[in-house]
């Protein structure tokens, strides 16, 4: 592991808040009650805003501290009492502003019992809450209530909660995750990008750094890139269908591939793909054999993909649009999550799927919902390798 450490202040992206939606009320716990109710988040959000309603840190009752942005403690259950119309931030239009200097160090140290600190990230859209679980190999909450963390209604709101475990076999770390439905994947792509941004800032690492992480689908090794991006060796894609696993026949190979399933009556085309974890791949059914993928009514038939009896560990489903040899869109329908906006896992096993197929190259921009990846499946290796970027969202807490 390349290691570079620094002094104990980060940059640290802030946000620039547009179209004031949503206010923030801010204020101390009150009551055993509030402390203990599970979706009484806490959520230290460091905030850009304009002087005029900036506060000293000291001015607002807090149990966590910014030494140089102000931070809200936020119940979300408290937003129709709002008294405060000062403090008005948005919810609906946060984008990155100018990074600076800050101490999250305090922050992310903290272990109040009963309190959970996290750090929500995302990769293209695809959102995650990240644990520091370095301290111990069994995962600081159950997948119940991981469930309640990631409910975009009652909870913080994503598509999955990530644990920053110690490493096993000689890696400098573990990644466990939980999907929003509580069930834990083997793997996660936008998810390992979040989590190797997520180390550097917890052991104070700037620059280009690398680290091998173990996962349930093996060794992943993650470089965070000069310019931000993290490109992440996947490893091997697994081809044998009954690893996949599927349930559809194999050719002689023993891949899935170009197999025919019946979804609801409609004959789909399939290449069947594990990147760690089961992937799904079409570019087409018997009724379109080129899909405009922006026409799918993606709830409605990704759950049949998913619980299909041919995917005895359910599925993630990919539906591909091939615009040229180097140049894919896909929607995705994850198993565990449902629609997101992006997945770093399948992305890789779409190109894999498309050079399988003979629709693409080995090296392609894969367009999502929450925007572009550049995948290479290599042949002197036969590694996948996946380029993308890791943003934080904000910092918080909540009782559990
Ligand atoms: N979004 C992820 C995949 C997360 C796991 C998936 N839902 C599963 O159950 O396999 C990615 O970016 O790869």
């Amino acid at each position: 592991m390349t290691k570079t450490k620094m002094k104990n202040q980060l940059p640290f992206p802030i946000f620039d808040c547009k179209n004031a939606t949503a206010t923030l009320k801010t204020r101390r716990l009150k009551s055993n009650e509030e402390t203990k109710s599970f979706m009484a988040i806490a959520a230290a959000i460091f905030l850009s805003l304009p002087p005029q309603i900036r506060r000293s840190p000291a001015s607002i009752a807090a149990p966590f501290r910014s030494t140089s942005s102000l931070h809200f403690d936020s119940f979300r259950s408290n937003f129709s009492s709002l008294k405060n119309p000062n403090l008005r931030v948005s919810a609906s239009s946060m984008s990155i502003g100018t990074p600076e200097k800050i101490s999250t160090t305090s922050f992310l140290d903290r272990r109040e019992s009963g309190f959970l600190h996290f750090v929500k990230y995302h990769g293209l859209g695809n959102d995650f809450i990240l644990v520091d679980n370095r301290d111990s190999t069994e995962p600081r909450i159950t997948p119940e209530q991981a469930v309640k963390l990631c409910d975009r209604n009652f909870g913080i709101g994503a598509d999955g909660v990530i644990f920053a475990m110690p490493g096993v076999n000689g890696t400098d770390y573990t990644m466990r995750i939980f999907n929003s439905d509580g069930s834990e994947p083997e793997m996660c792509g936008n998810g390992v990008r979040c989590f190797a941004r997520f180390i550097a800032e917890l052991e104070n690492l700037h620059g280009k750094q690398s680290f091998t992480v173990h996962t349930g689908a093996g060794l992943i090794v993650p470089e965070i890139q000069e310019d931000g991006k993290v490109k992440v060796d996947m490893g091997e894609p697994i081809l044998k269908a009954s690893d996949v696993p599927t349930k559809l026949p194999a050719n002689k190979d023993q891949a899935a591939v170009k197999a025919d399933i019946n979804v609801d009556g409609v004959t789909w085309n399939v290449t069947c793909v594990s990147m760690g974890n089961p992937h799904c791949v079409t570019f087409g059914n018997r009724q379109s054999q080129n899909l405009t993928v922006d026409e799918l009514n993606l709830a409605a038939i990704g759950p049949k993909f998913e619980h299909h009896e041919m995917f005895p560990a359910r599925t993630n489903t990919e539906f591909v649009e091939v615009f040229s040899h180097e140049h894919l869109k896909m929607r995705v329908w994850e198993r565990g999550a449902g629609a997101t906006l992006a997945c770093g896992t399948g992305a890789c096993a779409v190109v894999v799927a498309a050079v399988l197929e003979g629709r693409a190259g080995r090296s392609c921009t894969v367009d999502l919902a929450g925007g572009p990846l550049d995948i290479e499946w290599k042949e002197e290796d036969n590694h996948v390798y996946m380029t993308g970027p890791a943003e934080v969202v904000f910092y918080g807490s909540v009782a559990v």
